[in-house]
């Protein structure tokens, strides 16, 4: 392991970070676009003995003084002597040698698309050692009971819309069984990540709405503080080969104007099947007072978060301070629980033997990780569906369908998930006046006001869903 805070003008540490500082913004899952943000820490930790396959730990800070964030990046690398004209796609850059021969020329791959690479990740979950050091380092481990996690595999990057990168691994040797998906957290926070706490914790239950586990790797690094902390690096579970994207599915119905409610529904009762496992499976805290009460301050935060980071919100911030205020007013809930956190339809595939099977319990990337892993109502994921209709009504209007045709579709989708959800949980958030509807109403817009933000950030063009759909709730 090496760490060079600042390194010098001449080391071979301070290329690597120049070439870095370009690189890394431009990537799918930097997780501050529109920021400038200068490197102030590299952490090197070799993942196999030739020193070829790497993992960094690079912490970038953007902003000045204390509205200023650190995030730490992981940066899977290889390093090597010579180009690979087979990786040309991946290529991050050439490192020269020092001026006075310090440090080997190299060429830096980005490690996902590099076999190497990909070997050198299953040996460590297989292996279940470490590497590194005291300051930075990673161990991986595999899942009791799970998955085994081919060690001869060909390894495809998943392209498309992500904030992690995820790594396909194939078997190549006898017996060959079930793909396995590598998750490589791209943006590291310190503690356990939800998405291998609360997808293993349903595993183990025995629920079949999530991909079965295969292992993990986590490690330690130098944490946005500066002190050394850790966490999760990379979830690898179940890769479900032939299964549709319910986003893919969702919006080609909205597009083609086809019914959807019931798929929808049978969404909205897996949902709720899932939420009923968390709750019996992961402890559950009554929805007391105090905790509403921490709730709606929560909302009133997001609200003024939402409203500093996107400006196109100016103007909608008393209106929206008075619909999460309506939170205060509630006097009884369900018990709060582990959620998804940020439930949408791109979280879901569906399987032809297991129908409808949620991913990635992360939670919002943009929400700082102690947050997400909160117990919390499970009407926010049924907020995150309903805006994901919304969603998917607003990509048929932008491929040219009709505004109204579009909000029908959106309309009646809603209400079949609500059915579905309901049947199941119990609780009916359509009855109008209920406590279960004021929640849900908040918890929307919330949901809407983080889409705004991550969409100014991340997709400019499509901002106007989200943003139409908060001055629609607030109107
Ligand atoms: N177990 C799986 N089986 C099949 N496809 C998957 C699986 N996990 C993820 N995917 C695909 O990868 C996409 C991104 O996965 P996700 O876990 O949401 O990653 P991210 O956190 O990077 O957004 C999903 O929308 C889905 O299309
Ligand atoms: O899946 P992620 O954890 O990366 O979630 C982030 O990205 C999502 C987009 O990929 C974003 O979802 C928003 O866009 C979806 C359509 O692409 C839509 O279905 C969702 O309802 C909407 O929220 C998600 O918010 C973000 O956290």
């Amino acid at each position: 392991m090496t760490e060079n805070p600042t390194p010098s003008s001449t080391s071979p540490d301070h290329d690597l970070l120049t070439l870095l500082g370009d690189w890394v913004p431009r990537q799918r899952w930097y997780a501050h676009k529109g920021s400038a943000a200068e490197v102030v820490r590299l952490e090197r930790s070799d993942l196999d003995e030739s020193g070829v396959a790497q993992l960094l730990a690079l912490t970038m800070r953007s902003g000045a003084g204390p509205g200023g964030e650190t995030t730490v990046y992981a940066v899977p690398v290889t390093l090597r002597p010579a180009p690979d004209p087979d990786l040309a796609h991946a290529l991050v850059g050439h490192l020269p040698a020092g001026p006075d021969g310090a440090g080997d020329p190299a060429w830096v791959y980005d490690g996902p698309h590099d076999p190497t690479w990909t070997w050198a990740l299953r040996a460590l979950v297989l292996a279940e050692e470490g590497v590194g050091d005291a300051a930075f380092g990673a161990g991986g481990a595999t899942a009791d009971g799970g998955l085994v996690v081919p060690l001869e595999a060909r390894a495809r990057v998943l392209t498309g819309e992500q904030s992690n990168t995820s790594i396909v691994l194939t078997g190549t040797e006898e017996p060959i069984g079930p793909p396995v998906i590598a998750k490589v957290f791209r943006v590291l926070n310190p503690g356990d990540n939800p998405d291998v706490v609360v997808q293993t914790a349903l595993a183990e239950a025995g629920c079949r709405r999530v991909p079965r586990p295969a292992g993990w790797v986590d490690g330690h690094w130098t944490g946005a503080e500066g002190a050394r902390v850790q966490g999760h690096l990379a979830h690898l579970t179940e890769f479900l080969a032939g299964s549709e994207d319910a986003w893919k599915v969702a919006s080609a119905a909205a597009v083609a104007g086809r019914d959807f409610s019931v798929e929808a529904a049978e969404l909205g009762r897996a949902t709720a099947e899932v939420h009923a496992t968390l709750a019996r499976t992961l402890p559950t805290v009554p929805a007391t007072a105090e905790r509403l009460a921490v709730l709606a301050d929560g909302l009133h935060a997001r609200v003024d978060w939402a409203a500093a980071a996107a400006t196109e919100l100016a103007g909608l911030l008393e209106p929206a301070h008075a619909r999460v205020e309506a939170v205060r007013s509630v006097q009884a809930a369900p018990d709060l629980q582990r959620v998804h956190g940020d439930y949408h339809l791109g979280q879901v595939l569906h399987s032809a033997e297991r129908g409808w099977v949620l991913l990635d319990f992360e939670g919002e990337p943009l929400r700082p990780l102690a947050e997400r892993s909160e117990p919390d109502l499970a009407l926010r994921d049924v907020a995150g569906m309903l805006r994901s209709f919304d969603y998917a009504a607003g990509s048929a209007t932008a491929a040219g369908g009709a505004g109204e045709a579009a909000a029908a579709w959106a309309t009646a989708a809603r209400d079949a998930f609500l059915q579905g959800w309901s049947e199941v949980s119990g609780v009916d958030p359509r009855r109008t006046g209920s406590e279960a509807a004021t929640l849900l109403a908040a918890l929307e817009l919330d949901k809407a006001l983080y889409e705004v933000v991550y969409e100014v950030r991340n997709r400019p063009t499509w901002v106007s869903i989200p943003l139409t759909a908060v001055r629609r709730l607030l109107a």
